[in-house]
């Protein structure tokens, strides 16, 4: 038996309504906190927007603790004062960039002055890093971003979100502010996946799945236990319908642990630190202890949920979240 201590999803998307009243479940049976993303319709960038949406997930929850994040835009010091208890971080999209980012950020001088009082206040900064330029690059041209940020900004805690490019978790070790959440989609699949046959469309995301050795990359800095690499699923549901048109954003969160247990077999201290303690650690997180155990016993992942189909659907895992 696995057990795993108070286990966190780092990123996580919910939505809301129907879908949420789907895809919850999934997340609150195998983790005891979760970091909600922002990027509803509209945004999630207000105190009543805020408060409604996470009350919505409490009431539909149990042992559950959702981390809210706000949808960045050129907030005041006031709003931020009011709000600095309420949020786990400000999460920044740049415009257009992916899923529901269209009212995101034009230009990162903008929001300069909240970032400023961010870090008076100690609120972290999670980031979306992908320029606009060609696909497969898009992460590694906003290396430079993440390096200004961070070189401008030394006290922000900086969080790289669903990093997939091997290139950005070496700045890991350069710049003390930035962190670094990672997908089990991008750890454990590549392009081919994606492309390499028959098209999937559920496996279409931002960033885009990139190359092997990106790959081992990640699983490199993930095995190492790297104290600032922390599990953010980036769960992303979408209908099969929507996904047919192109929606970007695999739904994984069926699948997490039972995974994660095979990819981590026999290094449970390692498991430990990536799907939990680092990111307790590295943000200070008071978060109610809660247990979550695996049993060595074959388990099917659910071909579907709601109208969404998860990653890895009806695949056979080698553990079972009880
Ligand atoms: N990752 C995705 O491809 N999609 C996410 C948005 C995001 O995290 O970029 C979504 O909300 O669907
Ligand atoms: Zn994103
Ligand atoms: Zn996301």
């Amino acid at each position: 038996m696995i057990v795993l201590d108070t286990p966190i999803d780092m990123h996580l998307h919910l939505r809301e309504g129907k879908i949420l009243e789907n895809v919850l479940s999934h997340t609150t049976n195998q983790f005891a906190a979760a970091v909600i993303m922002p990027n509803l319709i509209p945004p999630v960038d207000n105190k009543e927007r805020l408060f409604n949406y996470k009350e919505e997930i409490l009431a539909k929850s149990e042992n559950f603790t959702p981390l809210m994040n706000l949808f960045m835009r050129e907030y005041s010091e006031d709003e931020l004062l009011d709000l600095a208890e309420e949020i786990f971080a400000i999460k920044l999209y740049p415009a257009g960039i992916t899923t529901n980012s269209e009212n995101g950020v034009k230009s990162i001088e903008n929001i300069y002055p909240v970032l400023e009082i961010m870090q008076e206040l100690n609120i972290p900064l999670s980031v979306h890093g992908e320029s606009s330029g060609f696909v497969l690059d898009r992460e590694r041209e906003f290396k430079s971003i993440y390096e200004k940020l961070a070189r401008d900004f030394p006290k922000l805690k900086i969080i790289m979100e669903h990093v997939g490019t091997a290139d950005l978790l070496y700045l890991l070790d350069e710049y003390e502010n930035l962190y670094a959440t990672i997908t089990l989609h991008h750890l454990l699949l590549t392009l081919d996946e994606v492309a390499g046959g028959m098209l999937n469309p559920h496996y279409f995301c931002k960033p885009i799945i990139k190359t092997p050795k990106d790959r081992l990359e990640i699983q490199k800095f993930v095995k190492s236990g790297h104290k600032k690499v922390m599990f953010g699923s980036d769960s992303a549901p979408h209908t099969i319908k929507n996904k047919l048109k192109g929606a970007a954003g695999v739904f994984s969160a069926p699948v997490i642990l039972p995974a994660l247990a095979e990819f981590f077999e026999n290094d449970i201290e390692t498991f430990q630190k990536f799907i939990s303690t680092n990111a307790i650690e590295n943000f200070n997180l008071n978060i109610p202890k809660r247990e979550v155990k695996l049993i060595k016993e074959e388990w099917s992942a659910p071909y579907l949920v709601g109208e969404i189909k998860p990653m890895f659907a009806g695949r056979k895992f080698r553990y079972k979240v009880l």
